[in-house]
């Protein structure tokens, strides 16, 4: 199947009253042969930034499309996009979107002004005018408008009073859909523009020092194209997604108060998982973290799927944006080399015969790949013979029906993002939504079933799932109980009669009736028990396995953090009494921080607490009683927490020296000890003490700290470890 990498287009905006004059971001283009260089968006141009660190030194990013502040809306449409709206009419699902630093010109490139249209204006002309071209097929237009806010998404195209969080879904080909998204049909540019204008003020937008009209979500515009073809009986559907992301954002610049900065962070923090996913795709990772935001959930199919894609990089000019220019030209290099498998999205219309219901288990055809055009558009030209479509299988049984999109239903259920794929495995489900017309049946699917109903459905097969496996496992557990002793009723058996245990068969037929009956009692009570443990590891393989999914994408530094993070929390609980969050807290920074053995040992210290009903207090460890000699060299030491070590999960920090300034981070924070450690009631979390820790001897380790946690491991009633006093024999020796 052919493949186009994402195209890129990089565009600098012009200064803004106020803005310094500096010309340390550059668009250069080449020289044609008389000399002069050749226009904005010609191939062989490139942006240079200035290295912050060495001014003599220039960075250089070559794009296939390079904007410098004079390019106008119009240049940038006929040289970019324009080409896209054929490849939309010819069934393909493109993607189009605008990335950059907040201020950037994202908005503006891709709405426009009223005197100066941008991208969506532009291509709704284009999709009427291609529409105005086609006699042979039916074609409708209809649009679906929608943004992501603090992740979670919201329909523009109903008030927001009346707007729910909207689910992102799968459907069985495992392609991404918003649920419940309306979508309404245009049959005029003017009609686009009242819908469009409309929606337009339901979107977040606030103010920062860098943007008066700071878009505070980020938002997708679908068009979608239905083309029927009443003889064939066929109709393809071709969508084009654009995408105005908000703006990353640097809070020292934007003055973002408090609710500006939830704001902030979310789209920080998307916009993060965003280059995770390009970086895991670049990498060619098993796992790509698309689930990690609902934008990169919702832009799936764009990045790596079955779109055409288009980056539209925003640049903003200067010095005081550099940092930020800089970051947006290397996610724009790493997403450049993202593939993605453009399909055509095809449905066959004819009615099918009643099916055997195994057929709604059938695998619907490879959905084709896509014509030559969308070769033209890509940059790469590369094409190889992989397999169909990266189609994921469903969790949930195959005899479910799959859910599809409500074509010609109302608008419930549509999926912008979705190719619903090929031909005769959906022309059940066609069957299924006519049925559904007929009837009312709001809020349904398109199946005949309520969303409510396919819930229910799910969640009876996932049940039905675990209590399978549940019960497998419990066989075969009884399976390897009943083998055990079978063995050990045979080693009985064949022991020599002089060695014979009074437990022989004969003797245990005599037992007397009644001492039986306490021994199954505990044999059914350890039964239980197990069970329990047994849900008990399933629940934490399940938790334990999404962290350390999480944790596989993460860098070892942030990972450290991360982990950091969880025992700050953690300990916070443990303080209040919480101790089975603080638990949970703990196991969640041990995904993070595996090999720390302090952590080991505070989970267990407090699965213990727990699993007791008692209370856990991290003791001080107490000072150390030393005479003479050894006693100044330990006064100098600094006095240290058994709380302080199991805290410690930095094991990065220099072996000698003291506490650095970015502990102070997660790192400092108050003893519950009040002693006069060099720390002033600091507790230090660096990895110094660790460092000393294994830097001793095992004896002396065990001393130090195996043995006073041993204690309190074993028992809740002797936390202080008290060192045995010296024997005379000792003493002497000492003495001597
Ligand atoms: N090419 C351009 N020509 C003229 N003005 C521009 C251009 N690009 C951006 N601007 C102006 O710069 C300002 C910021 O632009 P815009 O709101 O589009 O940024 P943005 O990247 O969408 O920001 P945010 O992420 O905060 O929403 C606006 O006043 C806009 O009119």
């Amino acid at each position: 199947m052919a493949t186009a990498k994402i195209k890129i287009a990089a565009r600098l905006r012009p200064r803004l009253g106020g803005e310094l004059v500096d010309d340390s971001v550059k668009v250069e283009h080449p020289s044609n042969e008389t000399g002069e260089s050749s226009s904005s968006g010609s191939s062989g141009s490139i942006i240079s930034v200035t290295n912050p660190r060495d001014p003599t030194q220039v960075f250089k990013f070559p794009f296939s499309s390079c904007y410098d502040q004079s390019a106008t809306q119009e240049e940038i449409f006929q040289n970019d996009v324009q080409p896209m709206i054929d490849v939309v009419y010819s069934g393909v699902t493109v993607t189009i979107f605008a990335y950059g630093v907040t201020s950037s010109g994202k908005t503006h490139t891709m709405q426009g002004t009223k005197s100066d249209p941008g991208v969506i204006p532009r291509v709704i002309r284009a999709m009427f005018d291609k529409k105005s071209t086609i006699h042979e097929h039916k074609v409708s237009l209809l649009v679906s408008y929608m943004e992501i806010y603090k992740d979670e998404v919201y329909d523009l195209l109903v008030t927001r009073e009346n707007a729910p969080k909207l689910p992102v879904r799968e459907n069985d080909a495992g392609m991404v859909f918003v649920a419940n998204l309306t979508s309404e049909p245009i049959s005029s540019i003017e009609e686009f523009d009242v819908i469009y204008n409309r929606a337009t003020k339901h979107r977040s937008v606030g103010s920062t020092n860098l943007n008066h009209a700071s878009s505070r979500s980020h938002a997708v515009l679908t068009i979608e194209v239905r083309m029927s073809d009443p003889v064939a009986d066929r109709s393809l559907i071709g969508k084009i997604n654009l995408v105005d992301l908000a703006g990353s954002e640097n809070n020292k610049l934007t003055g973002n108060d408090a609710s500006r900065m939830a704001e902030s962070s979310a789209i920080n923090k998307s916009l993060s998982v965003l280059g995770q996913v390009v970086h895991a795709l670049n990498q060619g990772a098993s796992r790509i973290p698309y689930r990690n935001s609902k934008l990169t959930r919702i832009l799936q199919d764009a990045l790596g799927g079955s779109s055409v894609g288009l980056l539209i990089c925003n640049l903003a000019p200067g010095i005081k944006f550099r940092q930020d220019t800089l970051n947006t030209l290397n996610f724009a290099v790493r997403t450049k080399n993202v593939e993605n498998k453009p399909v055509i999205n095809e449905r066959d219309n004819r009615p099918a015969p009643k099916p055997h219901f195994a057929a709604l288990a059938m695998q619907p055809p490879a959905p084709k790949p896509a014509p030559a055009i969308v070769q033209a558009i890509s940059t790469s030209g590369s094409s190889s013979s992989v397999g169909p479509i990266r189609s994921r299988s469903s969790l949930v049984p195959v005899s479910r029906v799959p859910r599809v999109s409500s074509y010609g239903a109302g608008g419930n259920g549509y999926q912008p993002f979705a190719l619903p794929g090929g031909a005769a495995g959906r022309r059940v489900f066609n069957e299924k939504i006519k049925e559904e017309d007929s009837g009312d049946r709001s809020g349904s699917l398109g199946l005949g079933m309520t969303e409510k109903e396919i819930d229910e459905r799910i969640s009876k097969a996932v049940e039905m799932e675990v209590a399978r496996r549940l019960e497998e496992r419990e066989r075969a557990r009884e399976r390897e109980e009943e083998e055990r002793r079978a063995k050990e009723r045979e080693v009985d058996l064949q022991r020599p009669s002089s060695h014979a245990k009074p437990k022989s068969p004969k003797k245990e037929q005599s037992l007397p009736s009644g001492v039986l009956t306490p021994l199954l009692k505990r044999h059914r009570d350890l039964d239980d028990e197990l069970k329990n443990r047994l849900q008990e590891l399933e629940r934490k393989f399940e938790r334990g396995n999404k962290e350390v999914q999480l944790a596989d994408v993460l860098s070892p530094v942030s990972k450290k953090k991360t982990g950091r993070a969880y025992v700050a929390l953690a300990r916070a609980h443990s303080e209040k009494g919480d101790l089975q969050v603080a638990l949970d807290l703990y196991r969640k920074a041990e995904s993070y921080v595996p090999d720390n053995v302090k952590l080991k040992e505070r989970i267990i210290e407090i699965e213990w607490a727990v699993k007791n009903d008692r209370e856990f207090v991290p003791s001080p460890k107490p000072p150390r009683k030393a005479k003479g000699k050894k006693k100044s060299k330990l006064a100098k030491e600094p006095q240290v927490t058994e709380d302080d070590a199991a805290m410690d999960v930095d094991d990065e920090a220099p072996k000698h020296g003291h506490p650095r300034g970015r502990t102070a981070e997660f790192g400092t924070e108050r003893t519950n000890t009040g002693a006069s450690s060099p720390t002033k009631g600091k507790r230090r979390l660096d990895a110094n003490q660790e460092d000393e820790d294994s830097a001793e001897t095992p004896p002396k380790r065990q001393r130090r700290a195996g043995k006073g946690k041993a204690i309190v491991i074993e028992s809740s009633d002797e936390e202080e470890w008290v060192p045995p006093a010296p024997s005379k024999k000792s003493k002497r020796a000492m003495a001597e």
